[in-house]
């Protein structure tokens, strides 16, 4: 598992811990990413097992991210379809999702991310997928979210802060050691819906992530891999 870091304290100062927070998973050694990335993997499995989730967006890792790739195939198994963010050519900062399958030509976007070519590709408009596994700079307890500070994600899904039910369902992907005690929250800021790590899954609920209390520590509606599942957390999209 990865090595867990103690939480970097709260800062008003978003900059400053995004630089901490990237130096941190871009220093974990290959051989950890590639263990985190296999645990991260059988994490995503076992969200998934259950759901009817069919058209599924993630990402391509960048800068030390946590390598989701691996789940492609397992998606594939299962016969969701997965999709690629790809920079909108006209709207500022948004992102629009194109299908990825064995044959898509990739090129790298303006900021080196490899991204599906064929604008005339099948694509997906974001509020048309099932769920989106976004790359995570930061998260807190409550389900905040520190990304690479261009707000593409926050623009993109903008529409569920009106209405938090509605899908896709925002789940973000992380290294353990991303975890921080509070991120301030800000105006634009779109909740997620959960966030899974190698050692565990975090369903956030609205208004907060729904907390248990398990002996000598507060787990917050987690589950370890091997682990028991006590109880169950409500899944407000999938399923
Ligand atoms: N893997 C991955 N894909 C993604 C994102 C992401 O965070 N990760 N995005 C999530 O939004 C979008 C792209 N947004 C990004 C925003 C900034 C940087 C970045 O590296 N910024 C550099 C400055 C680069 C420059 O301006 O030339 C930096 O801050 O060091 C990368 C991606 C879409 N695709
Ligand atoms: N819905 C929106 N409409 C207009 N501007 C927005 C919106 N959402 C975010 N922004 C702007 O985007 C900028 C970056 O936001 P923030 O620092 O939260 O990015 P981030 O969540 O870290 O990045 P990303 O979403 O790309 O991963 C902020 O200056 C914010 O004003």
């Amino acid at each position: 598992m990865t090595a867990f870091l103690p939480p970097l304290p709260a800062s008003p100062d978003r900059k400053r811990l995004r630089r901490q927070l990237r130096q941190r998973r871009r220093s974990l050694s290959p051989a950890a990413q590639r263990k985190a990335s296999r645990a991260l993997v059988r994490q995503l499995m076992r969200y998934f097992s259950q759901s009817r989730a069919r058209h599924i967006g993630l990402y391509l890792p960048n800068d030390g991210e946590i390598d989701p790739r691996a789940f492609i195939i397992e998606a594939r198994r299962r016969r969701q379809t997965v999709y690629l963010p790809v920079l909108h050519p006209i709207l500022g900062n948004r992102l629009w999702f194109y299908r990825l399958d064995p044959t898509t030509r990739l090129k790298p976007n303006r900021f080196g991310i490899p991204e599906p070519a064929a604008r005339n590709a099948p694509r997906r408009a974001p509020w048309a997928l099932d769920a989106v596994l976004m790359p995570l700079v930061g998260f807190d307890r409550q389900g905040g979210r520190l990304g690479m500070g261009g707000g593409f994600y926050d623009r993109t899904f903008a529409f569920k802060r009106r209405e938090a039910a509605r899908p896709p369902a925002l789940i973000g992907l992380a290294h353990d050691s991303q975890q921080v005690e509070k991120l301030p929250v800000e105006s634009w800021d779109v909740p997620m819906d959960a966030v899974i790590t190698p050692a565990r899954q975090v369903a956030c609920d609205v208004g907060g992530i729904r907390e248990r209390q398990e002996p000598g520590r507060l787990f917050i509606g987690h589950f370890r891999l091997g682990e028991k599942r006590q109880g169950r957390l409500r899944r407000r999209t999938l399923n």
